[in-house]
C-alpha cells in the first residue's frame, strides 16, 4: 500500500492568509483596520501559547489585536462587563474568549454575551443556530478550516460517508453539520459508541476529534479513506501529538493531515478570515 497524500495545513493556511492580508490592505485604504480582542483568563501555559500564536498571526497580516488578560479569580460579572465594553468598541470587530474558563465562571453565559456580530469563533447560540439552518454566519474556525483543507485537497464530499469521532460543541458537532451541508452522509460517534472500529471502517472521511493521543489506528481505517486529525494532545516532553497514529494510518489512508501543521494552522487562519469579514461588514453598514 502506498503512503497517503499529506494535506499541508501550514501551506494551505498561508495561501488563504495571503488573500486575507490583501483584504486587510483594502480595508485600511478605506480607513478601517480590522481589530480582534482576545480575552485570556488565568495563566494556563497552553492557553498563553495559543493566544500568543493568534496575536502573531494577526500582526503578520495587519490585523490590530488586543489582548485582555484577566486574573483567574476574576468574577463572572467583571468578565461579562469587559465583553459588553468590547461589544460596543468601534475598533474591535472580533471577540474571542479563550476557552476553557475557570470553574467559577459560566462558559455558556460568557459566550452568549458576545455580540453575534463579533462572534468570530462562531460559538454563540445565535451563530450555532444560523449555522444549523444554513444561514450566513461566522463558522467555527476549526471545522471551517477542515472544510477548507478538504476543498484545497480536492476531496469529494457529496455522497461520501463521513464519520466524526467526538461530539464537542466546538469541533465534532459543527463538523458534522458542515459536511452534511455538502451532502455527505454523516455518522457521529463518541465515547459511548460500542465497537467504534466497525463504524469508522465504513468511513470515506474520518474526522478525529477525541482528545486522546494516537487513538485512531490502522484498525479504524478503511484503505483509501481520508483522515483528518483535529487532536492537539501533548506528551510528557510537551511535544504535540494528534488523535491519529500517523505512522500507522498514513500507510492505509489516501489523504491524511499531520499534527502539527494540519488543522491547527487552519483554525487560526479562519479566525483571521472571520475577523476581516466582520470588519468588512461594518463598512457596508456605514454606506
Ligand atoms: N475561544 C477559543 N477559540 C479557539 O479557537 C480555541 C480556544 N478557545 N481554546 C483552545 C483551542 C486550541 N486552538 C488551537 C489553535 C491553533 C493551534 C495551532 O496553530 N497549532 C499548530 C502548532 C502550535 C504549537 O506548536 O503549539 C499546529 O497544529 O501546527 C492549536 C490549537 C484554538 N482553540
Amino acid at each position: 500500500m502506498s503512503n497517503a497524500m499529506i494535506i499541508n495545513g501550514k501551506e494551505i493556511g498561508q495561501e488563504i492568509r495571503q488573500s486575507v492580508a490583501e483584504q486587510v490592505s483594502k480595508l485600511k485604504n478605506q480607513g478601517v483596520t480590522p481589530g480582534l480582542a482576545v480575552i485570556l483568563v488565568g495563566d494556563n501555559p497552553a492557553s498563553q501559547t495559543y493566544v500568543r500564536n493568534k496575536q502573531k498571526s494577526c500582526e503578520a497580516i495587519g490585523i490590530y489585536s488586543e489582548l485582555i488578560k484577566l486574573p483567574k479569580e476574576v468574577s463572572e460579572d467583571e468578565l461579562l462587563a469587559q465583553i459588553r465594553f468590547l461589544n460596543n468598541s468601534e475598533s474591535i470587530h472580533g471577540i474571542l474568549v479563550q476557552l476553557p474558563l475557570p470553574e467559577h465562571i459560566n462558559e455558556d453565559k460568557v459566550i452568549a454575551t458576545i455580540s453575534p456580530e463579533k462572534d468570530v469563533d462562531g460559538f454563540s447560540p445565535v451563530s450555532v443556530g444560523k449555522m444549523m439552518l444554513g444561514q450566513e454566519t461566522y463558522l467555527p474556525c476549526t471545522p471551517f478550516g477542515v472544510m477548507k483543507l478538504l476543498e484545497y485537497a480536492k476531496v469529494d464530499i457529496a455522497g461520501k460517508h463521513a464519520v466524526i469521532v467526538g461530539r464537542s460543541h466546538i469541533v465534532g458537532k459543527p463538523m458534522g453539520q458542515l459536511l452534511l451541508q455538502k451532502d455527505a452522509t454523516v455518522t457521529y460517534t463518541h465515547s459511548k459508541t460500542p465497537d467504534l472500529p466497525s463504524i469508522t471502517k465504513q468511513a470515506d472521511i474520518i474526522v478525529a476529534a477525541v482528545g486522546r493521543p494516537n487513538f485512531i489506528t490502522k484498525e479504524h481505517v478503511k484503505p483509501g479513506a481520508v483522515v483528518i486529525d483535529v487532536g492537539i494532545n501533548r506528551d510528557e516532553n510537551n511535544k504535540l501529538i494528534g488523535d491519529v497514529d500517523f505512522a500507522e494510518v498514513e500507510q492505509v489512508a489516501s489523504h491524511i493531515t499531520p499534527v502539527p501543521g494540519g488543522v491547527g494552522p487552519m483554525t487560526i487562519t479562519m479566525l483571521l478570515y472571520n475577523t476581516v469579514q466582520s470588519a468588512r461588514k461594518t463598512l457596508l453598514q456605514d454606506k
